[in-house]
């Protein structure tokens, strides 16, 4: 038989294993549907250890997603590991870039520390269950009293339960190569509860992933922990400096560590 017809047809999935377009999609999907099903997994084994929503689920969850970096073909350089060394309870805060930023979260993340998270990732299937049992703190950013007040209790509940919280203080997620404004959530909850604030930063994605440009290559991304903030004694007076300040030196590493200086502020800066 002939079989010289079938040519054609092979090549078809190699063209589509080069196109960078379709990695980018295929990857997305794979890392949207291997969470769901990690989930799916995670779901039970949270359930029968502690029996509902608990931040011990976290350890669970930290080990089942461990592996994802290496099947999208990504690793984290850390640095600073040492001021994480702490006892206690402590606000976490980190630039938000994408929602690959689980993947660098879980490499770093500390033993009870769980998440503040906008309420609409309940509803993300299996993905929003396991956020649930793992003690995720879920606001509702349209409404700010409400926000506030879910946030209050939080700063009562990390004292009475030794529990550490990581917040996005941009409070969406961005890749504009800088960082937003912060919101002052995080701030407050620190003050609140008299505890530090670690600040985290990622470095940009832009070198791998490109969400306009359809762009999704293999990458290493830098993770820098930073000295702790103290704000004992501090009061809502302070909230506007201390915000600024962790701006700041938030927004010097990221430049550092994206390969950028403060001055050449990447493509989008005036020529
Ligand atoms: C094995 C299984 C595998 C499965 C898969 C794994 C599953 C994954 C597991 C785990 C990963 C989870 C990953 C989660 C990731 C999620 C990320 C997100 O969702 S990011 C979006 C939500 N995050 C935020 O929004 C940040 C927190 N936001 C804030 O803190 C804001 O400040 C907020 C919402 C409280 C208010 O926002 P405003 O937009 O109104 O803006 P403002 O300027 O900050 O506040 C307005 C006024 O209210 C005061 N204010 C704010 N908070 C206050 C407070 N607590 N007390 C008193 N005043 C406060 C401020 O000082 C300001 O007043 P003055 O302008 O200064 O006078
Ligand atoms: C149908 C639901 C699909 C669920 C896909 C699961 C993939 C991994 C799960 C990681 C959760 C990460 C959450 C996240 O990064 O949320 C985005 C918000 O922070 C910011 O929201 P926005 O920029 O203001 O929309």
């Amino acid at each position: 038989m002939d079989a010289l017809w079938m040519l054609p047809l092979l090549l078809v999935p190699l063209l589509l294993l080069t196109s960078s377009t379709f990695v980018f999609y295929f990857k997305k999907c794979f890392y949207v549907a291997w969470m769901m099903m990690l989930a799916v997994i995670a779901i039970p084994i949270c359930i029968l250890k502690s029996g509902g929503r608990d931040i011990e689920n976290m350890r669970v969850i930290r080990f089942l997603v461990r592996h994802v970096k290496y099947l999208l073909g990504l690793r984290f350089e850390v640095s600073g590991w040492e001021h994480l060394q702490m006892d206690g309870p402590y606000v976490i805060i980190s630039n938000h870039q994408s929602s690959l930023d689980v993947l660098g979260l879980m490499e770093v993340l500390p033993d009870r520390c769980t998440m503040i998270a906008k309420k609409e990732l309940i509803y993300a299937g299996t993905v929003g269950i396991i956020c649930w049992l793992g003690g995720i703190v879920f606001i509702n950013r349209q409404k700010t009293s409400d926000a506030k007040s879910v946030m209050a209790d939080a700063a009562k509940t990390m004292l009475k339960e030794q529990i550490r919280l990581w917040v996005f203080p941009e409070g969406t997620r961005n890749q504009k190569g800088d960082l937003l404004p912060f919101k002052k959530g995080a701030f407050h909850l620190a003050v609140q509860a008299q505890v530090p604030i670690i600040p985290i930063v990622f470095s940009s994605y832009s070198n791998f992933y490109l969400r306009k440009e359809r762009e999704f290559k293999s990458g290493t991304i830098s993770l820098k922990v930073l000295p702790k903030i103290e704000t004992k004694g501090l009061t809502s007076d302070d909230v506007s400096s201390l915000s600024d300040q962790s701006y700041a030196i938030m927004r010097s590493t990221f430049l550092e560590i994206s390969g950028r200086t403060p001055q050449s502020n990447g493509p989008s800066s005036a020529h």
